[in-house]
Order: C-alpha cells, then sequence, then structure tokens
C-alpha cells in the first residue's frame, strides 16, 4: 500500500482492497471466461468472491453449461451459494483439462510467480489451476511486488505431514529461514490450523526470492545458509524435503510455454487504488 493509501483511515483503505479485488475480478472473467467454456477451476480467498460474483451475473443462459471445480470446503460452498453447477476434480476425466481457472495469491512477482496458501489453501489449488489449459490470477494493489518476499512478509506457507514438522522445520532453518513456525490455529482452537487436507501449515520466510533477470544485474543467491535464494531453486529444494506435501510457491513455466501442468498463471489482474485494472501477461482471450 502507497503512503497516500495507508493515510487513509482504516475503513476507507478496507473499501479501497475490497473495490479493487471486485474490480480485477469482473475484468478477469469478461477477459478469460468465454462463453463456450464448459469446465471452470475456482480458487480460494476473499477476491475469489468477487470471481463467482462476476460468473453468476452472467446469468443462468450462460452459466447453466459450464461445471465449477473447487479447491476446498470455501470454494465449494460459493459454488454452491450462487447456484452453479458444482463437480469435483477427482471425477474429472483422465486427459482432460478445465478450461480456465480463477484464483487470488498472496503475493505476485514480475515473472508471475506466486505466493499462496495465506489461507492454508494452496494444494487443491495447484492441482486445479495445473489441471487448466489457462490459468488466471485475480488480485489488489497490495499483491504486486518486484519479488516474493517483498511485501508478503508472514513467510512461504508449505504444508506438510504433522509428523515431520519438527524435522521440515530443521531443514527450514538450515536453509536460513530462521523464523519459520508451525501456523497456529484460529483464535479460540488449540493447536496447530488444520488445512483442508488433514495437514499443518509451516510459514518460511526467507529473504525476498530472486529472478533470473537478477543475474543480470549482479544479484546472486550466495549460499544455502543465507537464506538468499532464486525462486525456482528454492521451490525445487523446498517440494524434495520428506514430509513436504505441497508448497505455496507457484512457479516454472506459464500455461503459455507448456500444454499443461503449468503453476504459474497466463495473466495476473490487479484491481488499482485509483480504479483502474492492470494486467500483466496475457490480456482478453
Ligand atoms: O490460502 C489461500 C489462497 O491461496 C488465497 O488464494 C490467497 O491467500 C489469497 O487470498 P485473498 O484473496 O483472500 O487475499
Amino acid at each position: 500500500m502507497s503512503t497516500s493509501e495507508s493515510a487513509l483511515p482504516a475503513q476507507e483503505q478496507a473499501r479501497l482492497v475490497e473495490e479493487s479485488k471486485r474490480l480485477a475480478a469482473f475484468q478477469a472473467v469478461k477477459d478469460h471466461l468465454l462463453p463456450s467454456y464448459t469446465k471452470i477451476g475456482i480458487g480460494s480467498g476473499s477476491t475469489v468472491v468477487y470471481v463467482v460474483d462476476a460468473i453468476a451475473a452472467l446469468g443462468p443462459a450462460i452459466t447453466k453449461s459450464m461445471t465449477f471445480y473447487p479447491t476446498g470446503a470455501q470454494s465449494e460452498e460459493l459454488i454452491e451459494a450462487a447456484g452453479l453447477n458444482l463437480a469435483y476434480i477427482s471425477k474429472l476425466p483422465s486427459g482432460t483439462q478445465l478450461d480456465v481457472a480463477f484464483d487470488g495469491a498472496d503475493e505476485v512477482d514480475d515473472d508471475l510467480n506466486l505466493i499462496k496458501g495465506g489461507g492454508a489453501c494452496l494444494w487443491q489449488e495447484k492441482i486445479v489451476a495445473a489441471a487448466a489449459k489457462k490459468f488466471v490470477c485475480v488480485a489488489d494493489f497490495r499483491k504486486l511486488s518486484p519479488r516474493l518476499g517483498t511485501a508478503w512478509k508472514k513467510g512461504i506457507p508449505i504444508e506438510v505431514l504433522p509428523m515431520a514438522a519438527p524435522r521440515v522445520l530443521d531443514a527450514l532453518k538450515q536453509m536460513g529461514s530462521h523464523g519459520a513456525r508451525i501456523r497456529p490455529g484460529l483464535p479460540g482452537k488449540a493447536g496447530a490450523i488444520v488445512t483442508d487436507n488433514g495437514m499443518w501449515i509451516i510459514d518460511a520466510p526467507f529473504a525476498p526470492l530472486l529472478l533470473p533477470k537478477d543475474s543480470e544485474k549482479g544479484l546472486h543467491a550466495e549460499n544455502e545458509s543465507s537464506g538468499v535464494w532464486t525462486v525456482d531453486a528454492l521451490a525445487d529444494r523446498l517440494i524434495k524435503l520428506p514430509g513436504v506435501a505441497e508448497i505455496g510457491l507457484f512457479y516454472g513455466q506459464s500455461g503459455l510455454e507448456v500444454a499443461s501442468g503449468a503453476q504459474k498463471p497466463v495473466a495476473a489482474y490487479f484491481g488499482m487504488a485509483d480504479g483502474s485494472v492492470e494486467v500483466r501477461g496475457a490480456g482478453a482471450s
């Protein structure tokens, strides 16, 4: 948030953020949900609520031929409450892809790598995003960032098998994440937060993650224990730690570069504080 936005009263700031989410969602749906599509992935979080609003606003004449695939309990409820057709990715026939998937993010960098999982949803989100021909990210202006870990300081969410959590924390410390910790449950719940998949979340802060273009500027990852990593090197390492189910880094090639299995969006839509929508990546299709 810029100085001028953070100078606003808290209530006005919150209104601005909600309005920017709504604007981004409606624009992304307008640009990327073609009436001919039949299978649509719906992510999790507060921004996706507006995506579902934008889809429902198209009306049953258009949406009745579409089926919507959730990424967890919240999006399942959203789909049902909007009166849209619900189905599950586990029932998507082998070899079939979703036409498009929409989801939010906690931070988006210049190369469209994402941090996700701030709301404890990431594993099913990655499966749904990777099952789509086209993955589109929708966010507000606070999420726009040159490098992951610049604005989002809570750490990279990592979904772990509970019995492995202490070992994973040890490994993260060796990799330079000194503040890594198990995410506590919501107020009133004793113990750790439990994901839709019965796992725990570890939040692992690292120094802002470097991109390939940074090496041209003379910025390099030093050594492991320095905690300075490129996105790809860190993600490749984290996903191999025993006990890690999935990580909240969505990285690698985008759907424009690979036929299937992409975790990175083809486009990210940001609602801006001035009421405009900034698009990174592919615009309308
Ligand atoms: O765990 C939650 C998901 O990854 C969300 O998509 C992400 O946290 C962004 O959520 P929001 O739209 O509420 O900022």
